[in-house]
């Protein structure tokens, strides 16, 4: 605010000059106007104040002083820069020629500086705020002036650009470009040029990519006051897009992999929990869908029917025939037959109209050849020619007949050995180990048991029409054995808890003695007597730390010693050695054994 903005035109004034003859009349025309101080000027010029001092003698005579040293300001003065006199109440006003234009109040000149300071307050704080609101934008910020020179950046503006605020600041923007701060003409100098919003996208010397929304800042007279332009970084939302696409893709391939596997886990009934076998199913998942020959590998009772199963149900042949054949179980002669057929006539007792034989009802399918490493080597040579010519003849027949059937086959046999004794063609291996997969025994598995064992419990609770439940310490007996009879074994075991066991619920010592007392090389877990039944992971994680996991690999004198310790505490608990077997889930000679092992008496 000017000083002008509150000077004031006086009553009257006086030239200096008439003070001197006109003293009485200038006195008795203040005290007519009630006004006791006036400007005095000299030929136009500020001279300073008369003052008219009333009642201030004892006479009662009004007495005028002239103050001469008053001071004066120019009429474009900012109020705020005023520093005011100590005594006199007004101060001259005047223009750039001295010429005397009015006088100030200093009390308003006062009032007038407070209402000033408790604005700025007002505005400082308003733009603290503003400033905190704008460097803590994500966004990059320029502003400018009228004429186009930077008065402001954010900080994101100056990581954006690689260029620190100082280089921007007083600079117009069309220098900036020049100087390669913008490898594009300004945007916002377009839009302060062309006085409306302006959006584009610029590059800066870290070479992102950014786009730039300026606008002009226009007042209530349609004059351009500056520009602000907020910088939005491109290369940052374009990772974003990338990234979110990247996952969205990731999710739906999982979504269809899951999808994928649940159809073939759920509709094939097959349990795959452990790495190994899930990765087996995976490998089998993959080669389904080609024609390639499969090899399947595997102790008996592993599961490699279920696998040839699997394959078929989820290969493209899946609407065509799956046929199988053991072919262990007949002799040679039967088994050629059986699976190439054979001609009218072609030996006594063969039927009149001769026979298809299985590779032909096998047709647009599978056939399944088990057990091969049982198969003579003359049958072999036929597997072979059907393998590489997808030919075969009947037992009997001349005419070769062409067949489209996909081969899986299988042995528990080690092929190889086999072909060292001359008992298997070696062109023939070759030809089946186009895909090998071995399916490990149920003893290098042990994470597949529980599901097995609930899995085997439920159909043969359906199929028995029962409901049994198996106590927590069963199934941890039946993870803890060796089952050199593989899935079949635990699948027939279950089955026959299942109809032979009066009580509702098959425990420790239902189970076969050398099941329940089995003590193999493979990972053991010893109860501690404490231990509650129910659901075997909740008793696992229930008894932790109690619950002591030895391996082969780990100390076996801590298993022992855990061992001693836990029939000597339990001996101390329970009294008597037949009470110690049932706390334990063995039975008392097994519990007098390992007293005698480990030396204890009672
Ligand atoms: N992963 C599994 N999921 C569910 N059941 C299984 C699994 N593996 C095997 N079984 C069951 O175990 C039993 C034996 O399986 P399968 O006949 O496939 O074994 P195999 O290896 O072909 O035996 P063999 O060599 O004696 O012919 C079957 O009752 C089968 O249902």
């Amino acid at each position: 605010m000017l000083l002008s903005d509150i000077t004031q035109t006086p009553a009257f004034m006086v030239e200096s000059s008439m003070l001197q003859h006109e003293y009485d009349q200038i006195v008795a025309k203040m005290k007519a106007l009630s006004t006791e101080v006036i400007p005095v000027i000299d030929q136009g010029c500020w001279a300073g104040v008369f003052q008219l001092f009333s009642n201030s003698f004892p006479s009662g005579k009004e007495m005028g002083l002239w103050f001469q040293d008053t001071p004066f300001f120019y009429e474009d003065t900012e109020i705020i820069d005023i520093k005011l006199p100590v005594k006199s109440s007004l101060v001259g006003v005047v223009d750039k020629n001295n010429k005397f234009i009015g006088i100030a109040e200093t009390g308003k000149i006062v009032e007038q500086k407070r209402v000033i300071c408790a604005k700025y307050k007002e505005v400082y704080e308003q733009h603290k705020h503003l400033d905190a609101v704008i460097d803590s934008a994500y966004d990059g910020i320029l502003i400018t002036d009228a004429l186009g020179v930077v008065t402001r950046v954010n900080p994101a503006m100056s990581r954006f650009s690689g260029i620190l605020e100082n280089r921007f600041i007083g600079r117009h923007l069309t220098e900036l470009f020049s100087q390669g701060v913008f490898k594009e003409p300004s945007i916002t100098w377009k839009a302060l040029q062309e006085k409306r919003e302006v959006i584009g996208l610029q590059r800066y010397p870290t070479g992102q990519e950014h786009i730039v929304s300026a606008v002009p800042i226009i007042d209530e007279f349609g004059k351009v006051q500056g520009s602000v332009a907020t910088v939005r970084d491109m290369t940052e939302l374009a990772r974003l897009r990338e990234e979110l696409n990247f996952v969205q893709k990731r999710s739906q391939e999982y979504q269809l992999e899951i999808l994928k596997l649940r159809k073939q886990v759920l509709s094939d009934e097959v349990i795959a929990v452990s790495p190994k076998m899930v990765s087996v199913f995976d490998l089998a998942g993959r080669v389904a869908d080609f024609d390639s020959t499969v090899l399947i590998l595997g102790e008996s009772g592993v599961g490699k029917e279920v696998l040839a199963n699997f394959i078929h149900k989820n290969s493209r042949r899946s609407k065509g025939p799956f046929v199988k054949i053991n072919c262990g179980a007949l002799p040679a002669d039967l088994l050629e037959s059986e699976l190439f057929g054979y001609e009218a006539g072609a030996f006594t007792g063969a039927s009149r109209s001769g026979k298809k034989g299985l590779f032909e009802a096998a047709e647009g399918g599978m056939i399944f050849l088990d057990e091969i490493g049982e198969m003579s080597t003359s049958l072999q040579v036929k597997v072979l020619r059907v393998l590489q010519e997808q030919e075969f003849t009947r037992v009997g027949g001349v005419e070769p007949l062409q067949v489209n059937c996909r081969i899986i086959a299988a042995t528990h046999r080690n092929l190889q050995e086999r072909i060292q004794l001359g008992l298997f063609r070696e062109d023939l291996y070759y030809r089946l180990y186009v895909v090998p997969i071995h399916i490990p025994p149920l003893r290098e598995r042990h994470e597949d048991i529980p599901a097995m064992i609930q899995y085997f419990l439920n159909r043969y609770n359906q199929k028995h029409g029962i409901q049994k439940v198996i106590d927590s310490q069963v199934i941890h007996a039946l993870k803890n054995y060796s089952w050199p009879g593989n899935v079949r074994q635990l699948s027939n075991l279950i089955e026959r808890l299942v109809v032979t066991i009066f009580e509702p619920t098959i425990l420790l010592h239902h189970l076969p003695e050398d099941v329940m007392t089995f003590e193999g090389p493979l990972a053991r877990t010893v109860y501690h007597p404490a231990m509650p039944k129910g659901n075997f992971e909740d008793a696992i994680a229930a008894t932790n730390p109690q619950m002591i996991e030895i391996t082969e690999s780990d100390n076996y004198n801590a298993f022992n010693l855990l061992e001693r310790d836990l029939i000597i505490e339990s001996l101390s608990r329970y009294g008597s050695i037949r009470k110690v077997g049932q706390a334990l889930g063995v039975s008392h000679t097994t519990v007098i054994k390992k007293m005698k092992k480990y030396g204890i008496t009672r």
